[in-house]
């Protein structure tokens, strides 16, 4: 989020159906594509400078114009709680940080419900519009379906998810290296599947009488999937709400190409590779979760980009400092009978296996804490397919959770995103949400539910979901 908000302009980088329109976001998004960063919008240290191998003109306008959605949004305004700074308000300022996280069942009977919340986000299972009334039937089936295999995954893991903890941990960080830079600021932790839930940070935020805020989700790259579907949920919260309308807010919507998470990422791969016996023969293996191909090309997610350039500048840090081991990427944790990102990490892993690669270091990198696809499926399932699959000497970066140098630069993040925070004003022409209305909603279920059920039946999609789905 080094950039700034600079023109607010024109119409989404996110082509045809993927849009925020009806939001927050969508003015906010920069689109014009005749506009290049220039130095006084960027630190041009990491962005307009950044040029990838074998990039063709074209490609790196494209680039260029993707890396636009990583600027925070809003104008104007001044570090008012920045600690010793003067001025002249009546009211005192008081500045909140919002963390944005997945959320975690804490034990085995919250997983079903867990799923079934992740499953009724239409940012996770994208029905087109006319079937949008089967969302909630269908996530419930799924969720029944579903839970025993994610049950066991938890029970391996210690009987529930760890994100809560180490994302209250991470947030009591933030908070102290906010003060360490004389920035004092209440942090809030809001789940978007799970408690703490994004609904219950701001209750309290309200409360607290907040007057501003910056959103600060903890997925370093964006997906539609991830961090685009929170800030949804805060743009249901906030509209219409007197209050949160008028609070200035900076989001930050992506923060992976940041110097000091690049260099706190390579540190930890340092430090991991000096464990083998041979380092320099080690192939660093970057395993990030996956979304659905059709969230890249369909919907136009920047996810799969931006993961590329992240690992570009991970490994242009390490050769920096004279690393300069082969790596690759792929990609894991795919749920249901469409494609996802490709290469799949279990398909890699058998076949570097087989090219006779014999130690390897895996890296989760869409995440910055411990959960149970690193714990799991990374270090249970992936290690033994690629022991078996003939690698020797296996190793694990471990995710960020409180490292300092990585807390401080979340931070720097949260400093300079003050300045741009600017009051969301939602707007509601062309509300694409219906207002709630009990019996449409009964009757949506009840005709839902029967439609799931006789498509569940269908023979294709029982082989589908045996396979992909327990
Ligand atoms: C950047 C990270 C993530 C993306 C992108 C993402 C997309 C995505 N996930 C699912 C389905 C499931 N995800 C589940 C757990 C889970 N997902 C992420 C991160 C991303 N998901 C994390 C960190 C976790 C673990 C949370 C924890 O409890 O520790 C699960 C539940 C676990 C399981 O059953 O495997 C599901 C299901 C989809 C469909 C999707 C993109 C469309
Ligand atoms: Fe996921």
């Amino acid at each position: 989020m080094e950039a700034a908000a600079a023109s607010l302009s024109g119409s989404n980088i996110f082509h045809r159906n993927y849009r925020f329109s009806r939001s927050i976001i969508r003015s906010r998004y920069i689109a014009s594509g005749s506009r290049y960063f220039s130095n006084s919008d960027l630190n041009t240290q990491n962005h307009s400078v950044f040029k990838g191998p074998n990039l063709s003109n074209v490609q790196i306008q494209k680039r260029n114009l993707r890396l636009q959605t990583n600027c925070a949004l809003g104008v104007c305004t001044f570090p008012e709680n920045v600690m010793g700074s003067h001025h002249s308000h009546v009211v005192e300022e008081k500045l909140g940080v919002l963390l944005l996280n997945l959320g975690g069942p804490e034990t085995l009977n919250d997983v079903q419900p867990f799923l079934y919340n992740l499953f009724a986000d239409p940012d996770i299972i994208r029905l087109p519009r006319l079937l949008r009334f089967l969302q909630r039937p269908l996530a419930k089936l799924i969720s029944v379906l579903r839970a025993p295999k994610s049950k066991e995954g938890y029970a391996a893991i210690g009987g529930g998810s760890p994100l809560r903890k180490i994302t209250d941990e991470q947030a009591d960080a933030l908070r102290m290296a906010l003060e360490a830079k004389n920035v004092r600021a209440n942090v809030y932790v809001g789940m978007r599947y799970w408690f703490p839930f994004t609904e219950e940070a701001i209750e309290q935020i309200k409360r607290d009488r907040i007057t501003k805020l910056v959103v600060l989700p903890l997925y370093p790259q964006f997906s539609i999937s991830t961090t685009g579907s929170s800030i949804r949920v805060l743009q249901r919260i906030f509209k219409g709400d007197a209050y949160l309308s008028r609070l200035p807010v900076s989001v930050i919507l992506s923060w992976y190409q940041r110097q000091g998470y690049i260099n706190s990422m390579a540190d930890l791969i340092e430090k991991e590779l000096g464990k083998f016996a041979k380092p320099e023969e080690v192939m660093i293996f970057f395993s990030a979760h996956g979304v659905p191909v059709s969230y890249v090309e369909e919907a136009g997610d920047p996810y799969k980009d931006q993961m590329e350039e992240c690992i570009y500048l991970i490994m242009q840090e390490l050769k920096a400092r004279g690393i300069g081991n082969d790596h690759t990427l792929a990609y894991q944790s795919r749920v249901g009978p469409v494609q996802w990102l490709k290469p799949y990490t279990d398909e890699v892993l058998v076949e570097i296996g087989q090219k006779g690669v014999k130690s390897l270091l895996a890296v989760p990198i869409s995440f910055v804490s411990e959960h149970i696809e690193t714990l799991e499926e990374i270090d249970m399932e992936y290690k033994h397919l690629a022991l078996e699959s003939g690698i020797k000497n296996w190793g694990r970066v471990p995710a960020l959770g409180c490292n300092s140098l990585f807390i401080s630069d979340l931070a720097d993040a949260v400093v300079e995103a003050l300045p741009l925070a600017k009051a969301l004003s939602a707007s509601t022409e062309n509300d694409e949400e219906a207002e709630y209305d009990p019996l449409r909603y009964l009757v949506k279920m009840f005709f839902g539910s029967i439609l799931a059920f006789l498509l569940l039946l269908t023979p294709r999609v029982v082989l589908a979901f045996r396979n992909s789905l327990f």
